[in-house]
């Protein structure tokens, strides 16, 4: 088992907690352009995890949901799929079955989501059977009391084993930034699910009152950062939970310009996860297209 002392010594936050609110301000204040710019919107919207996670969802709601997602494709042919759809586990072999656009991912959230509050084996077998039924992303969220206790190896294991039992799929592992809010816990967080075999670090999972912030943001784009320069290695970043205007998804689209750059503005590592912005999004491209556009609302 991985020592939580020797995994974080490598890393230093290289950035001051007071300074960082300021470095967001300056940032987003300098990215209001790019809200008028339709390839940034068009790439925003091509990284969308379109995402249903109610308790209302159901076999014909989800459904419905993929085969809009289906029609999107022919309805409008000059924008981008969104990246991924993402449902509940036990939607696993709705999407698996009715999506039919190739380059949208099948997200699945699974682990005990969203509270990650039961049995390792039952996270890794909920993770398994959703593999099992054709998902190719999934979405887990770490043990947030454990990791604030800072029993940071018990969080390192449980992520190492989830990792192994997705197989081929991606992991996207979800900090919850909103509980934990300290900066400097948020860059361990960060850290130690990368290092435990996460394809993406998420800030959240929607579901507690605090979801993405822009601070949260910031600081996991420089650990990504700071563990590709020693590692190597690309990790994705997902900005999740109440996303929903254009001018928070550039905001964030700019932070990961600025931190980590162009070559992370795809939707390989970069991913906002949001079940409200696609309609907003889209509106928003083809009124600056054709400016004579009502607002649209396909999804
Ligand atoms: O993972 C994605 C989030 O649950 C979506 O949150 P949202 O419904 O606030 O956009």
């Amino acid at each position: 088992m991985m020592e939580s002392g020797n995994l974080l010594d490598g890393y230093k936050m290289n950035f001051k907690t007071d300074e960082l609110s300021s470095e967001v301000e300056r940032i987003t204040a300098t990215c209001q352009h790019l809200e008028q710019d339709v390839e940034v919107l068009k790439t925003i919207f091509s990284c969308i995890d379109l995402t249903t996670l109610k308790e209302s969802d159901s076999t014909e709601s989800v459904t419905a949901f993929v085969q809009k997602v289906n029609d999107f494709k022919t309805q409008y042919p000059d924008m981008p799929s969104v990246g991924a759809v993402c449902v509940f586990p036990v939607f696993a072999p709705i999407i698996n079955q009715y999506l039919k656009v190739n380059e949208v991912q099948k997200a699945v959230v699974a682990g005990g989501f969203p509270s990650s509050q039961t049995f390792l084996d039952i996270k890794v077998l909920e993770v398994k059977k959703a593999v099992s039924y054709g998902a190719n992303e999934i979405d887990v969220v770490i043990s947030v009391g454990e990791f604030l206790e800072g029993n940071y190896e018990f969080v390192y294991e449980e992520i190492r084993q989830l990792k192994e039992a997705c197989g081929d799929a991606h992991l996207k592992v979800i900090l919850e930034t909103g509980a934990i809010g300290d900066a400097q816990l948020i860059w361990n967080a960060s850290i130690i699910a990368m290092d435990a075999g996460a394809d993406f670090i998420k800030t959240s999972t929607g579901k507690i009152p605090t979801a993405a912030t822009l601070d949260a943001a910031y600081v996991m784009c420089k650990a990504i950062k700071a563990y590709h320069s020693k590692t190597g290695k690309k990790i994705g970043f997902k900005p999740a939970g109440g996303i929903a205007e254009t001018i928070e998804a550039v905001n964030y689209y700019a932070i990961v310009n600025e931190v980590l750059g162009q070559k992370w503005l795809s939707n390989t590592l970069f991913r906002i996860g949001a079940s409200r912005l696609a309609n907003n999004l889209l509106s928003d491209i083809l009124s600056l297209e054709d400016s004579s556009m009502d607002k649209v609302k396909f999804f």
